[in-house]
């Protein structure tokens, strides 16, 4: 399979990486990565080693490919998605964090599936990246269903050795993981402090809220998630990830934009479009945003 990596910083070059070992994958990334990458080949490192030799190259139009990954950071998912309309690819997969596949399907003429990751990545120089836990890619149709799309796509994905389930209710796994994000990402970010911190803890109640009231306008989006559902997803990825600090407070320690607006943002306008609040996911977006402001980041 041709794959177009569009945004091989951290998941990007790892998922891309490990795809290249069977298929011919192009990066569209970053100089000096991509430029070290195209002389000296990838290093991955961590769980598992290889050294692998994707092409990699800067320009992000008029490629040509089977399918085009999309694993840029959720506030660029517009700027990729116009730099794709300009390419001839089959089919599109994200693998970002929040609800971007709809932005790409807007702007786009080919099939877009969901997905979602948990393998942790890291960008630790120029060619050269680690894996910092073997996770899962679980992808589909993004409306739920069977999908023989999906299907080559998780073969391909199988082939080179990913976990890869492909599964036919993406619409209640993307919304689920949103509930998690909404809660655990916002309220670590904004408390600074490792996910396992809100176990027991009255920030912990915060995050449960702001699941809670996902959960609510998935169900106004006719997506079945029970809020018990969402609450005890977040405990089980509390408990799971307890030295993890979440992408979100990441960002926020290394004065990065965050992906609020894909997350907590997501959460608020989609609400709206019901005439539903949610104070929570408000509140907690809100913040986040005045943070992104005062550090001259929106
Ligand atoms: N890292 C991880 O372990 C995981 C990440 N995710 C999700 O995956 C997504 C990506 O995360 P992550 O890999 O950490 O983010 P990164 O910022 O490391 O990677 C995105 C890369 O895309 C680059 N990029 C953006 N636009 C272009 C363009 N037009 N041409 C070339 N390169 C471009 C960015 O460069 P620049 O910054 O210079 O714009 C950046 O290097 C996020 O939604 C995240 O939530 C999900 C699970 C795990
Ligand atoms: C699951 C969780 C909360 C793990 O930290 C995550 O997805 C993130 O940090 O973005």
């Amino acid at each position: 399979m041709r794959i177009l990596v569009f945004g091989a910083g951290s998941l990007g070059t790892l998922v891309g990486g490990l795809l290249a070992s069977v298929h011919d994958v192009t990066l569209v990334a970053r100089d000096p990565h991509a430029a070290r990458v195209s002389a000296a080949g990838l290093d991955i490192i961590g769980a598992g080693s290889a050294h692998i030799s994707p092409a990699a190259t800067t320009t992000d139009t008029g490629h040509s490919a089977d399918l085009a990954l999309v694993t840029v950071k959720s506030f660029d998912t517009a700027a990729a998605a116009d730099a794709l309309a300009d390419c001839d690819v089959d089919a599109v997969l994200s693998l970002q964090n929040g609800l971007t596949e709809e932005t790409l399907a807007s702007r786009l003429d080919a099939p877009v599936l969901a997905g979602t990751a948990t393998y942790g990545a890291r960008l630790v120089e120029p060619g050269r990246v680690e894996c910092t836990g073997v996770g899962r890619i679980v992808l589909g149709a993004l409306d739920g269903g069977p999908d023989p799309l999906a299907e080559r796509v998780g073969k391909a994905f199988r082939d080179a050795g990913l976990n890869t389930l492909v599964a036919t209710d993406m619409p209640r796994r993307r919304w689920e993981k949103l509930a998690v994000n909404a809660g655990i990402n916002a309220v670590t970010a904004l408390a600074r402090v490792e996910n396992g911190a809100l176990a027991g803890d009255d920030a912990g109640e915060l995050a449960h809220r702001a699941a809670r009231e996902t959960a609510r306008v998935a169900r106004l989006e006719r997506v079945s998630l029970p809020n018990r559902v969402a609450r005890e997803a977040v405990d089980r990825v509390v408990e799971k990830t307890a030295a993890n600090r979440s992408s979100m407070l990441q960002d926020v320690a290394a004065e990065k934009r965050t992906e609020v607006d894909a997350i907590n943002g997501a959460v608020v306008d989609i609400a709206a479009d019901h005439d539903f609040e949610v104070p929570t996911n408000r509140t907690l977006a809100a913040l986040l945003r005045a943070w992104e402001r005062g550090a001259g980041l929106r």
